[in-house]
């Protein structure tokens, strides 16, 4: 017989905190089909979305223990800004077994790693490698802050840092206006552009019209998933999809905002407009097109 914790214990004995520097750290177990089957609407939020990744001047990192996954965002105003290391890694510094991929959200900005400056426009990316000690983040303006989406994985050895901008990506175009999901993928963290030990991260971008992505939807159990959307509207939302193909759920998401996907989990969404959106994932293989695909008429 199944034994369901209730997610009020669940909560109480995660490793969420907030350290002297106001950066915020926030730990989420991972869950299984069967439990998310019996979640209602708060606690689905509670488990998968991330709602504040931008504070000003501060670090904010939430870990799925979905593969050590770690999403996060940065957004220096008045001063720079030093990648915090968690407690909860317990490690001497935050990439000692980890590396890290970063995509630029907003205005201008500078990340310095280990004494080396990359200027990120916007939705432009840099790869840092693991044992990178020092990574400290400022806007070049502070009245068009940077904000700098993070995301990170654990990581067995070391590969370059580099800088991938937006013509370097590999560029791959899906769908079409007749079904509602034209959309443009810009692979920036990938194995055809730059050696990662697990991590892969890139850009979805959804043309006018189109308000589908990752539709028919997949499902890959060799890698779990973190999407964040931007670029949707102030009086937009996109509406969310995961669950197991034959039992999904929803979860409306705001501008700015990340989902969690396990890897049994699908993970697609519908905007009530066209928006942006950043994957990022990680887990057994770096194959992109490793997905198990769903057919749409499938879908319960
Ligand atoms: O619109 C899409 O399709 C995607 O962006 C799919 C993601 O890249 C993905 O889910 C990769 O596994
Ligand atoms: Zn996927």
């Amino acid at each position: 017989m199944m034994i369901f914790v209730p997610i009020t214990t669940q909560l109480k004995t995660t490793n969420n905190y907030i350290d002297k520097m106001k950066n915020h750290f926030e730990s989420r177990h991972a869950l299984g089909p069967e439990e998310v089957k019996e979640m209602n609407t708060s606690q689905l939020r509670n488990k998968f979305l991330i709602e504040d990744l931008f504070k000003e001047d501060s670090v904010r990192m939430t870990l799925s223990h979905y593969d050590r996954y770690i999403a996060g965002g940065v957004m220096p105003v008045t001063k720079s800004l030093t990648i915090s290391n968690p407690e909860n890694l317990k490690a001497g510094y935050f990439l000692e077994r980890r590396e890290l991929g970063i995509i630029n959200v907003a205005g201008k900005g500078t990340v310095i790693a280990d004494g080396i400056a990359y200027e990120l426009e916007y939705k432009e990316a840099l790869y840092i490698g693991q044992g990178t000690k020092e990574i400290v983040f400022s806007s070049i303006d502070s009245k068009q802050p940077a904000k700098f989406y993070l995301n990170s994985a654990p990581a067995h050895r070391s590969f370059p840092t580099r800088k991938v901008s937006r013509t370097d990506a590999e560029v791959v175009e899906l769908g079409s206006a007749s079904s509602s999901n034209h959309r443009i993928i810009n692979k920036l963290i990938v194995n055809s552009i730059l050696p990662t030990c697990q991590l892969q991260m890139g850009m979805t971008e959804l043309k006018s019209g189109s308000v589908w992505n990752t539709m028919p939807a997949h499902v890959h159990d060799r890698r779990m998933e973190v999407y964040f959307y931007f670029e949707v509207p102030e009086d937009q939302s996109v509406c969310h999809f995961m669950g197991e193909p034959e039992e999904t759920r929803h979860i409306w998401i705001q501008n700015e905002q990340a989902v969690i996907s396990p890897n049994w989990s699908i993970h697609s969404g519908a905007g009530t407009t066209n928006y942006t959106f950043i994957w990022g994932m990680a887990g057994e293989n770096l194959d992109y097109g490793d997905m198990d695909h769903c057919a749409i008429t499938e879908l319960r």
